[in-house]
């Protein structure tokens, strides 16, 4: 019962926020019948996306309902069977051509990824421009007088370009929505990355604030200067578009386009600007277009991050990985030889950790390991090169550092890690613990066959304890 009403809410919501689209779209009504600029499309193609057949019937009846709306406002004097058999129409036309629309999406959405984001965006334009172009054909021909009417050309073109950039704007909004509505969709899914940005950034209100402005500037200045070369230069609003859609997420770029389309068709008919729509128009679809190819160069990059994090940094214990710490641990031995410092080299085990697996089991083994790597880098120095050798195994080389500080840091490290003891109802945790200096002609790994060595007297002395080389 609570599903079925709020799915009867949904579809009512549904159907008057495509009614109240469908209204503001008359504000850039460019010729009769057709606005330049179209969003309820975006929401008929996000539905049908979503919710397949079950959105139909909300959907014709919007569409029949806006052609009574429509009649109420231009007054032609149709009746009522004319107004319901033109209605019934555009609805099969909108609903039965979109439908086809998202039938051939509906694949491709739900496989996206960073990798493949380009042809899925190809697919989606190509979608935009054959469905739109389609319906303005056969919907001009059909319900506006056919081939007689005075107003053909200027109908179908206002009709395909509304549709097209009420499309491109507003459908990838839609599918962020409603992806919140219905989560078992999954469509965008692999592409919901989170961008890697400077810290010195600007805040998303500052763009967002400046490409408004932009926007707010160049219209004026066309209208005050009724001039289209003037209009032009909302193309290069693509700039500050472009700079969200580098350092943003991809719900952000679509909030900011989406934002851009709804301020510029209120501007143009608020400042009346109608010969220059159409300029703005193909600015707003250049830079939809835009938005989409360019998405896949911070999904790239944020893909990129996560594979440098992973190929680095153990996953569980945040260490460095075995690779990763003898490469970095090569570059500080090479900067020790040129200021002349010392360095050392810990390695140490968890003692009888198997035992441990063994009796508690794995997820407490890793919170054990967590939690001894976690003591082990909190008694180090920033500085300090933490590492996970693999299994119960870590190193630390210790930059600056003579073998007798490197025992003592060692025996700091012991002593604390019997506090985590405590923290695992009272299981015996004790680590052993192989000491070495890096000599620099011998290199980091021969320090660690030494502090290996090491770490193996001490378990054969009885494990829990430090144990280094006496030259
Ligand atoms: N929970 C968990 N266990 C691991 C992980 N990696 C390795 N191990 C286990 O850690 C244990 C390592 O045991 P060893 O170091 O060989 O021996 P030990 O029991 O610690 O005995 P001593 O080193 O001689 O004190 C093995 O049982 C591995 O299966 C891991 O990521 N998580």
């Amino acid at each position: 019962m609570g599903l079925t009403s709020s799915g009867a809410m949904r579809q009512c919501v549904l159907l008057v926020l495509w009614l109240l689209l469908w209204r503001l779209s008359v504000v850039m009504e460019y010729a009769p019948h057709a606005s330049i600029w179209f969003p309820p499309v975006a929401l008929t193609l996000t539905a049908l996306l979503f919710l397949g057949w079950r959105a139909c019937i909300t959907l014709t009846v919007a569409c029949v309902l806006s052609t009574f709306w429509e009649e109420s406002i231009y007054m032609t004097g149709r009746s009522i069977q004319e107004l319901l058999v033109s209605g019934s129409l555009f609805a099969m036309l909108h609903v039965g051509v979109y439908g086809a629309g998202a039938v051939v999406l509906r694949k491709s959405l739900a496989h996206i990824t960073s990798y493949n984001l380009y042809s899925v965006v190809m697919r989606f334009l190509l979608v935009c421009a054959a469905s739109t172009l389609l319906v303005s054909v056969v919907g001009t021909l059909v319900l506006y007088d056919g081939l007689a009417s005075a107003t053909l050309k200027e109908t179908l073109i206002a009709w395909w370009i509304g549709d097209m950039s009420g499309l491109l704007v507003m459908a990838p909004l839609f599918v962020a929505l409603f992806q919140r509505w219905y989560p078992s969709r999954n469509f965008l899914s692999d592409i919901a990355f989170v961008p890697i940005v400077h810290a010195n950034d600007f805040p998303y209100s500052v763009k967002l604030l400046l490409t408004m402005l932009g926007l707010l500037f160049t219209s004026f200045a066309a209208y005050y200067f009724d001039s289209p070369e003037i209009a032009c230069f909302v193309f290069f609003l693509a700039m500050p578009q472009m700079w969200i859609v580098y350092t943003e997420s991809p719900f952000h770029a679509a909030v900011s386009l989406a934002l851009f389309g709804f301020t510029m068709a209120g501007l143009v008919a608020f400042w009346g600007i109608d010969t220059q729509a159409y300029i703005f128009q193909f600015a707003l679809c250049v830079m939809a277009c835009s938005t989409y190819f360019s998405m896949a160069v911070p999904a790239l990059i944020s893909d990129n991050h996560k594979l440098h994090q992973q190929a680095h940094y153990d996953g569980l214990t945040q260490a460095h990985t075995r690779q990763s710490f003898f490469n970095t641990a090569e570059q500080l031995t090479k900067q020790a030889a040129r200021y002349h410092e010392s360095l050392s080299l810990i390695v140490f085990d968890i003692d009888k950790f198997k035992h441990i697996n063994d009796s508690l089991g794995h997820i407490v083994g890793d919170d054990v390991l967590k939690a001894v790597a976690q003591i082990a880098r909190s008694e180090c120095r920033e500085s300090d090169l933490f590492g996970r050798f693999g299994g119960d195994e870590f190193l630390i080389l210790l930059p600056n550092t003579p073998l007798e500080s490197g025992v003592k840091v060692a025996e700091q490290i012991r002593l604390a890690v019997s506090q985590v003891s405590a923290q695992f109802d009272g299981i015996e945790v004790s680590c052993s613990f192989g000491v070495a200096p890096v000599l620099i002609a011998e290199g980091v790994e021969s320090a660690f066959e030494l502090a290996d060595r090491q770490l193996l007297m001490a378990k054969r002395a009885g494990r829990n304890q430090v144990k280094w080389p006496q030259f």
